[in-house]
Parts: structure tokens; C-alpha cells; sequence
């Protein structure tokens, strides 16, 4: 007897292409765990990313550049034990692309062999274009990021809005065509001009994934634990909160303790 085929689709890099091409906005929300990304999967979430916003969210870095190749493998490898339908992008952190296009083919196999994601995603444009050719050669899918790029922080100083002034605008709009060139399935735009965003979203035939760059773009991704309410200190102006865990949580963690001081808990029922 052979065992029941599950009844889910399983999303392709080709499947995103199609919601594109069928005016099917994308959905996109970031996981670096088991549990976590079982809860985002089961909701019917196209994409998950494992994003280098770990190193914030879940270590507690001031940035993202000290997260390592090992440790978003680790995170990633957690989310694809999980993940039965979504399609599973993985950052290459900082340090593990920069130096070569070699350097970058060689942490993209790791991650695919080691985490068994289903793509890559990489910060920049023209500078890291022979790198991404040598990656999607090899057969690994590459997602593309524009705008703001938080590994680049300390060349900008900032994170305010990107690409405001003309000359910004016109590379990142030469740049998001180099990555449609090169073979990028995807691009993610963060924190730019809704109006830029429109503009690139309708230059390329590949999927504009957006955060921070309005409503005129294929997609949208958020940071998992901002939009649930859990980081309550993050607090840009594109983050629409579904849920306040932060007090929510407070609070269980505060009955908790009080339910032991009491003597409360455990009662009758809740022992052997
Ligand atoms: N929790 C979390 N959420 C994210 O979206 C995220 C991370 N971490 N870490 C990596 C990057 C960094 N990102 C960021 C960081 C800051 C702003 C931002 O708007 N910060 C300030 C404004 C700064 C300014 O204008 O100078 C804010 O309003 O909170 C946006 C995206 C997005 N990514
Ligand atoms: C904010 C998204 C796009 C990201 O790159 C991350 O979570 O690391
Ligand atoms: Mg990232």
C-alpha cells in the first residue's frame, strides 16, 4: 500500500514568477527556527526567509554583520524541518560573499547542502553581478536585495529612506535590471520611495518583494517577531503589528510567577 500524497503544492521560484505574471501579490515573512517557522508554513505563507536579521532577533547584535555562514546554516536547517510548503531563502551573511565570486559560490552550496534551503538571497547590484552569475550557474536560485542594505550600515551610517536623490534612484533602477539579467527569480526592495518601487516592480518581469517601498510592488516581507509584536522597540513606520506579544508574554511570564509564590500551581490535577 503506498502512503497518501499530501494535498499541498510545494512553492517553486516558478511559482512566484507565475503570482506575478496572475497579479497574485506575494507573502513573505522570516523564520530562524523549528517551531516558529511550523506556525508561519502552516499559515500558508508563500515564502519563508531565514533572514541575517537573526543576528538581531535572535542573538542580539546591534547589526547583522557578525551573524556566520555556520550559524544561519544552523538557523536554516531548523526551518526546513519544518517547512512543508513554502519556498525557503536563506541569506548569505556578511563575510561569506564579498571577497570573490568563488568565495560566493562556495557559501551558497554550504547552504544548500548543509540547511537544504531552496534559494539564496544576496545584498547588492553591480559590484556582486559576476558572483551571482557563478551561484545561479551552479543551479541555485538567487533572490536579489535593493535599497536598504543592512550589511552596507556602516558605509551609510544610517537607515533612513534610500534612494530619495535622483542619481540613487537611477542606479538602483539600472541595478534591479542587472539582477533580472544576471537571473535573479526575485528582488526584495527595503525602505525606498513607494514611487521608485512601482516603477522598478514594473520594469522587471521577475517578483519585487517589498519592505518599506509601498503597495505598488509583487509582495511583501516583514521581520516575523516585529509584525507579532515582539520586538516593541522597532518601530519604523512601514511595520503594521498584528499582535502585541511583547505585553501579552509579560504578562503569562508575571501570572506565572505569581502562581508559584501563591502556591497556585501546580494544583491537584497538574501532579502525579
Ligand atoms: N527586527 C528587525 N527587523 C527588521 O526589519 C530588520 C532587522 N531586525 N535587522 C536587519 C534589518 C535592518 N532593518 C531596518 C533597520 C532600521 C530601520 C528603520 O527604519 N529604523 C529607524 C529609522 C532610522 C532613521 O530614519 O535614521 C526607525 O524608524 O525605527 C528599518 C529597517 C530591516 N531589518
Ligand atoms: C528584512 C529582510 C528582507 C531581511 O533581509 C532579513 O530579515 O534579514
Ligand atoms: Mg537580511
Amino acid at each position: 500500500m503506498s502512503v497518501a500524497k499530501k494535498q499541498y503544492k510545494r512553492i517553486t521560484v516558478k511559482s512566484l514568477v507565475d503570482m506575478k505574471t496572475n497579479g497574485e501579490k506575494i507573502s513573505m515573512l522570516t523564520a530562524y527556527d523549528y517551531t516558529m517557522a511550523k506556525i508561519v508554513d502552516g499559515a500558508g505563507i508563500d515564502v519563508i526567509l531565514v533572514g541575517d536579521s537573526a543576528s538581531n532577533v535572535m542573538a542580539g547584535h546591534e547589526t547583522t554583520l557578525p551573524i556566520t555562514l555556520d550559524q544561519m546554516i544552523y538557523h536554516a536547517s531548523s526551518v526546513v524541518r519544518a517547512v512543508e510548503r513554502a519556498l525557503v531563502v536563506v541569506d548569505l551573511p556578511f563575510g561569506s560573499y564579498q571577497s570573490d565570486p568563488k568565495e560566493a559560490l562556495r557559501s551558497s552550496i554550504r547552504i544548500m547542502k548543509e540547511s537544504g534551503g531552496h534559494a539564496v538571497k544576496i545584498e547588492g547590484g553591480k559590484e556582486i553581478k559576476e558572483s551571482i552569475k557563478r551561484i545561479i550557474n551552479a543551479g541555485i536560485p538567487v533572490m536579489g536585495h535593493l535599497g536598504l542594505t543592512p550589511q552596507s550600515i556602516y558605509k551609510f551610517g544610517t537607515y533612513t529612506v534610500r534612494a530619495k536623490e535622483d542619481e540613487e534612484a537611477e542606479r538602483l533602477k539600472e541595478d534591479a535590471l542587472l539582477l533580472e539579467k544576471a537571473g535573479c527569480f526575485a528582488i526584495v526592495l527595503e525602505k525606498i520611495p513607494a514611487k521608485l518601487a512601482k516603477e522598478v516592480a514594473e520594469s522587471v518581469s521577475i517578483p519585487v518583494i517589498g519592505i518599506g517601498a509601498g503597495n505598488g510592488v509583487d509582495g511583501q516581507v516583514l521581520v516575523t517577531h516585529d509584525m507579532i509584536g515582539m520586538t516593541h522597540e522597532f518601530n519604523p513606520r512601514f511595520l503594521r503589528r498584528y499582535m502585541n506579544l511583547y505585553e501579552e508574554m509579560t504578562s503569562a511570564f508575571q501570572h506565572y510567577k505569581e502562581d508559584i509564590k501563591s502556591g497556585d500551581f501546580p494544583n491537584d490535577t497538574e501532579q502525579y
